[in-house]
């Protein structure tokens, strides 16, 4: 075995290229929560205090329990009036039937995205298990839809083409604590959190190691404190078994191959691999509340992933279906818009690298990103002028050739005066990023 369970052993551990190169995945969040589907959309993840006015008011539609669990606010208000003031979250299992999810429908749209790896929620804080889990009958097999929900998708992602990786919600499991949880303190010393419950997380990782071999091993919020000495053997054992495999970095700090960002951005990381992970409105599970004017727009959704992908990162960007399985038309809307520009301009996003400059705000308004691989650098144009007009790059980056744009649209280019000149050329109304190509 090539890795051994201490951590000199797991430290030798590299991002293998597949990651690196593929640039684009999906976060699925589903679960019991998607049958309430009610959050109250107060504002994105890093603008509200991490304190009461976030966590009795959260706009996070999978965090449904532990808002009722607060016992005031807009959701336990909605709860009560819905459902009753007695009607536990457990009792959810009884109404989520997936009766239309067809797991190939999915594979296709996120194939069609452009994405190259889906990572679902196998069990998500309130600690139902989405797939046939032998620690515990919480599940989507004995229970609710009745069926082995993450095997059915692991097929049906590998059989489009994509990689299969697992979310798992290690810190946390509502089934097991009981308290609402109103800081960020509590979220990550939660009560009640054993050895026998550090026990069943490890079990149930290395459950989901064996049993689908996934590519990418995303573990939320943090490690239980009592489990952090399993870890070497956690992933030692993930590595022997699969050698391509990358883990993120909410294991309490103890290793990670790549960093997570969640929403807020700040400052990218460029020299370390990361991965932005975000919903495309305010909430990562569906919410029913929300509308199109919570969901940052088709173009913008491409912008973040040229934001993304020129800081040296992938986008993990997610989708909260219903509990019926369907896809909300306002994300399925995006997802096949992104999809489309992929087809023309993924030679600038797929394996390729940071360049010297990342970005650049133009005096007339636009934003100008870059990537590169072997052969060629590639100017990225965001919110470009619809018609023609004419861009001026002071002390361009570079001097190369320009190539092509990528697309139906023209371009002349010239160096006038230090400047790197650009006429676009018949840009439409409201168009999406566009690309022009330059041979090194
Ligand atoms: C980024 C995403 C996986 C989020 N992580 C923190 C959770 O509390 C939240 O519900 C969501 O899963």
């Amino acid at each position: 075995m090539k890795f051994k369970p201490e951590m000199d052993s797991i430290r030798t551990h590299t991002v293998p290229q597949w990651y690196d190169d593929c640039k684009l995945g999906i976060f699925i969040h589903w679960g019991l929560y998607s049958v309430p589907a009610w959050a109250y959309p107060s504002g994105k993840l890093g603008t509200i205090p991490f304190d009461e006015r976030w966590f009795a008011y959260n706009p996070y539609a999978e965090w449904y329990c532990n808002s009722v669990r607060a016992g005031f606010g807009p959701t336990y208000e909605h709860h009560v009036k819905t459902y009753g003031a007695d009607f536990d979250y457990e009792s959810f299992t009884d109404l989520w039937k997936a009766e239309r999810w067809d797991p190939a429908q999915w594979a296709e749209l996120f194939k069609k995205s452009g994405a190259r790896y889906v990572i679902p929620t196998t069990k998500h804080h309130d600690g139902f298990c989405l797939w046939n889990t032998k620690y515990t009958d919480y599940n989507s097999y004995q229970k609710g839809p009745g069926r082995d929900l993450m095997k059915e998708l692991c097929d049906a992602v590998r059989s489009e083409g994509m990689r299969f990786g697992v979310y798992y919600s290690g810190m946390l499991n509502w089934h097991v604590t009981h308290n609402a949880m109103m800081s960020d303190y509590e979220v990550h010393h939660p009560n009640n959190i054993t050895n026998g419950y550090a026990d069943f997380a490890y079990n149930q990782m290395m459950e989901l190691v064996d049993t689908f071999e996934p590519s990418v091993l995303w573990n939320d919020l943090d490690w239980p404190l009592k489990g952090l000495d399993d870890l070497p053997y956690l992933f030692a054992h993930y590595y022997n078994t699969v050698p391509e495999g990358v883990v993120n970095d909410r294991w309490h700090d103890v290793w990670f191959d790549y960093k997570t960002k969640e929403y807020h951005r700040g400052d990218k990381f460029l020299e370390q691999k990361w991965e932005c992970c975000q919903g495309m409105g305010l909430s990562f599970g569906y919410n029913q509340v929300e509308t199109d004017e919570h969901y940052v727009s088709h173009n913008e959704l491409i912008t973040l992933l040229i934001d993304t992908v020129a800081y040296n990162g992938n986008l993990l960007i997610n989708v909260g279906p219903k509990a019926d399985g369907t896809i909300p038309e306002e994300q399925e809307s995006r997802l096949l818009y992104l999809g489309k520009w992929m087809e023309v301009n993924s030679p600038a996003i797929y394996s390729t690298k940071p360049f010297s400059r990342q970005k650049e705000e133009l005096e007339t308004g636009e934003v100008v990103y870059y990537t590169q691989n072997d052969s060629s650098i590639f100017l990225l144009v965001t919110n470009p002028k619809a018609g023609n007009s004419t861009l001026r790059i002071p002390e361009p980056a570079f001097s190369c050739d320009f190539r092509k744009t990528l697309g139906n649209f023209g371009a002349n280019v010239a160096i006038s005066e230090g400047n790197l000149v650009i006429d676009l050329l018949d840009i439409p109304a409201d168009s999406a990023p566009v690309v022009l190509e330059f041979t090194k």
